[in-house]
């Protein structure tokens, strides 16, 4: 009967119930960020003390430092090459392979992972049976669906079997692509800026997840939707990040509020939020330093930051947003759990698929938790951070692999 792969690799099972220390994914980058100093995280100056001057927002596309702490990257200063995504050269490719061919060819090596089987599994087969189901169940788990989406997606599938609706092996991948999106469809909930509100939107994950590049992308398809856009540098940790944040500012053309490296985060943010207010600004998108969710003084701070910006407003930060990189699997479940925990999640967006095959964890996402998914990235382009359409991820990954 299916469910016999779970019993065998039981491991795989305890990973995604919770028990984090039964494996490590592929492509896991997770770095300790430099633990914050009390004085960094506590002792700084409160935020509502940092005067926030007419010089804290300067016209579009310069450099804004909020206050008298050591100003970051002239205007002039090149972005680093973390901003090479901000470059791409992938973005004047955008038009000519069309926006649903890029989401294809982002997911090339997950669709190869997951319709490659299946393809390979149904082959000559004339019926199915509980050893087809079964190997079935391996590819999903595979392709790092997770526990509970595989099951799910069993469930249906077997169901459907036994209902005699499919007659041969050649209809599962309607049935899985039927299954899939059942599953997705209830996550895809886009979001896009109120005019003349001034939110925040909040950025947070682990190191490298892919927050400060997503934001960027964030700020040039928004800019060019004709909101107004202010990036609050909120990663003081990383004197880099306040660079790479500073480098997608110039590019969009949109202002950013910054300190120097080791400033106080809340402070930074609170400083932007006070500007944007101020000016009238649509949306503040607030970059913060990556952590582990399971350091718990870093989630402190996450916090923190929170309790600053709702003292302008109850409502802010108005999102949170974490980002994820495909490529962690299954840790990607504890880590929306842990995010979701500690500062309440209003989005995901997963970064990332385009270098990996495990783009199946889209699915393992949106079983964990339900959280809408609100974007995915497919590659380093502006272009390439789409918003999350259930129907096009679906069709994207669960096709004839030569179609
Ligand atoms: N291929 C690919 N690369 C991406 C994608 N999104 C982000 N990246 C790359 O991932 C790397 C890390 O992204 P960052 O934006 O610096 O990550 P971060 O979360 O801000 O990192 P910290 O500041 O360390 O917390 C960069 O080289 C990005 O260009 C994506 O969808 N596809």
């Amino acid at each position: 009967m299916v469910f016999n792969w779970f019993k065998r690799n039981k491991g795989k099972a305890e990973e995604e119930s919770g028990d984090t220390s039964a494996s490590v994914p592929e492509s896991q980058v997770e770095p300790a960020p430099p633990t914050p100093t009390p004085q960094q995280g506590e002792s700084a100056a409160p935020p509502e003390e940092t005067p926030v001057t007419e010089a804290a927002l300067t016209p579009a596309g310069t450099i804004a430092s909020a206050s008298d702490h050591a100003p970051v990257a002239p205007s002039s200063t090149k972005p680093d090459d973390d901003t090479r995504g901000a470059r791409s050269e992938a973005d004047a490719e955008a038009p000519r392979r069309g926006l649903f061919g890029r989401l294809r060819e982002g997911l090339r090596r997950s669709r190869e992972q997951i319709s490659a089987s299946v393809e390979q599994l149904v082959l000559g087969k004339k019926v199915i049976d509980d050893e087809l189901l079964e190997d079935l169940e391996a590819i999903l788990l595979q392709a790092d669906m997770g526990v509970a989406a595989t099951r799910d997606i069993m469930d249906r599938v077997t169901q459907r079997v036994r209902r005699n609706e499919l007659k041969d092996p050649a209809a599962l991948r309607a049935a899985i692509r039927q299954a899939l999106l059942d599953i997705l469809q209830p996550r895809a909930q886009p979001w896009t800026p109120a005019k003349g509100q001034t939110q925040v939107l909040m950025m947070v994950g682990i190191n490298g997840a892919g927050k400060t590049t997503t934001i960027g992308k964030l700020a040039a398809r928004w800019k060019a939707e004709g909101y107004s856009i202010l990036l609050g540098a909120g990663d003081t940790f990383r004197a880099a990040a306040v660079e790479q944040l500073t480098g997608w500012a110039e590019r969009v053309q949109v202002p950013v509020i910054a300190q120097g490296a080791g400033a106080d985060s809340a402070s930074v943010l609170y400083d932007a939020y006070a500007a944007a207010r101020a000016r009238g600004i649509d949306l503040v998108i607030a970059d913060t330093a990556g952590r582990l969710h399971t350091q718990g003084h870093l989630m402190e701070e996450l916090k923190k930051v929170k309790r600053v910006l709702a003292k302008q407003d109850p409502g802010a930060p108005h999102q949170i947003w974490l980002v994820l990189d495909a490529g962690t699997g299954q840790n990607a479940l504890q880590q929306v759990r842990q995010f979701h925990e500690a500062v309440g999640l209003t989005g995901i967006c997963i970064t990332k698929l385009d270098g990996t095959a495990k783009g199946g964890v889209v699915a393992a996402v949106a079983k964990a938790l339900p959280l809408p998914i609100r974007f995915i990235g497919v590659g380093e382009g502006v272009e390439d951070l789409r918003p999350f359409s259930a129907e096009a991820f679906v069709d994207a990954l669960v096709a004839e692999t030569g179609s």
